[in-house]
């Protein structure tokens, strides 16, 4: 199982200071979409300059013109885009249409999908790289949020898939047992005292 770190803070500079402390721990270095909205394309570009060995995915959560978001983004130096489970299936393709031009990948983010073993296997079939099984922050902070419904979902709909949703140093292993490719893990290393540490904790979890 992979580790990605979403980087969920709102400038280049606190981002790149951020990846800097934990690249050695992980595969995957998300730029949060708080980030990209804040800093843009550029920042995507600084990361992946900063950091050319590991995979760089970019959390556009794009809803519309699927093409032309990811084709912007992977110009920019993105590997990973995400598209919203929510979108129409011709904004899903047509950002699967811009990846294997760049010959990168289209993340489909199942955020707010009730029904995300159905949709997971609609756009696996649409192209996409991998789904994520994912609790907004938002959804997290409501009461009885429990993580365990995004893991059931994945091993459920028998595609590859990440989770991301409050990922931490008690849950990554049962993370692993659903059979997840990757574990995202963003408040529980940008959050902590020493995001290096974290970092490294989760790895060594991963058996
Ligand atoms: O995608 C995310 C969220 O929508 C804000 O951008 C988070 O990066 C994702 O949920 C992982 O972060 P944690 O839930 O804090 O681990």
């Amino acid at each position: 199982m992979k580790l990605q770190v979403a980087i969920d803070v709102l400038s280049t500079e606190a981002a790149l200071e951020l990846a800097g402390k934990v690249a050695e721990y992980v595969d995957i270095i998300e730029l949060g979409t708080p980030l990209v909205k804040s800093e843009g394309l550029a920042a995507i570009t600084a990361v992946k300059e900063a950091h050319p060995d590991k995979i760089v995915f970019a959390d556009l959560k794009t809803m519309d013109a699927g093409e032309l978001e990811a084709d912007i983004a992977f110009k920019a130096g993105a590997d990973l885009v995400t598209v919203l489970g929510a979108a129409d299936d011709s904004t899903i393709a047509g950002a699967v249409k811009a990846a294997k031009e760049h010959n990168k990948g289209v993340v489909v983010d199942l955020i707010g999908i009730e029904d995300k073993v159905t949709r997971a296997k609609e756009v696996r079939a649409l192209g996409a790289k991998f789904v994520e099984m994912h609790a907004g922050l938002d959804e997290q902070a409501k009461p009885g949020y429990d993580l365990s419904v995004l893991l059931n979902a994945g091993e459920e709909a028998r595609v590859p898939f990440s989770v991301a949703g409050g990922v931490n140093l008690s849950t990554i292993a049962a993370v692993q047992r659903s059979g997840a490719d990757v574990a995202v893990a963003g408040g529980a290393i940008y959050g902590a005292d020493d995001p290096a540490v974290a970092a490294k904790e989760l790895r060594a979890a991963i058996i």
